[in-house]
């Protein structure tokens, strides 16, 4: 896609520095999501909120993962991953997947059943949108995993933990 020249300087030249960028994004509320993956590569799992909806045709998501993240050889060698987004009772998980804790710990305190794609789906997950990494991009320090959804598992009574303020939010609600 060629995006459009504009022939004014930019008023808004000055660099966003790291922190700066960190702390605006700390204000930036988010779901948040245990990414899971399983299959020839073996198994793992790690803490995102940079998860967004792209297209309903067909129903993609984005997951941002760091390069340097231990999960990040497997769930791109496996080219598969279900998107687990959490309940307002799973922060402790979102910790421990979202820490330095071996793999084996991560999954040891959790329960889980297996999707259609081989990916862990957790018990007790508002939603798990199970999916194939379509392709990907890099940018900067992280790849963009582009997953087409090829099944959703929903629970009936759903609440929602949200990440804002790095802190974590229960937000109750019926959909
Ligand atoms: N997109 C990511 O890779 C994220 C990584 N984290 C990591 O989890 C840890 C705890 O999180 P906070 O206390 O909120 O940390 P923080 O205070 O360093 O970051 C504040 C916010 O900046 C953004 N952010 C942080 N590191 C980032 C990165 N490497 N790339 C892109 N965006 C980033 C996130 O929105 C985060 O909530 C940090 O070490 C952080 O690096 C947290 C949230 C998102
Ligand atoms: C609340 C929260 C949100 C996070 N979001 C992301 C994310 O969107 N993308 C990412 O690559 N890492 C994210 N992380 C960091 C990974 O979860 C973390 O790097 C990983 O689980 C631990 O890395 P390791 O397995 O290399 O030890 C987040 C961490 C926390 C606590």
């Amino acid at each position: 896609m060629q995006l459009a020249q504009c022939e004014t300087t930019s008023q808004f030249s000055a660099p966003v520095i790291r922190e700066d960028y960190r702390d605006a994004m700390a204000r930036l509320a988010a779901a948040v999501n245990i990414i899971t993956t399983d299959g020839p590569c073996g198994r793992a799992g790690f803490t995102a909120t940079a998860v967004c909806s792209v297209t309903d045709e067909p129903p993609t998501l984005l997951v941002c993962l760091n390069r340097s993240a231990s999960a990040h050889p497997i769930v791109t060698a496996n080219g598969q991953l279900c998107v687990n987004t959490l309940a307002g009772a799973q922060r402790d998980l979102s910790n421990l997947f979202g820490g330095k804790t071996p793999m084996a710990e991560r999954f040891a305190a959790a329960q889980w059943s297996t999707g259609v794609t081989g990916s862990p789906l957790l018990d007790g997950a508002t939603v798990s949108f199970d999916c194939r990494i379509s392709h990907s991009a890099s940018v900067g320090t992280h790849d963009i995993l582009y997953c087409e959804v090829l099944a959703v598992y929903r629970r009936d009574s759903a609440d929602a933990l949200v990440y804002f303020g790095r802190n974590y939010h229960g937000l109750p609600g019926a959909v």
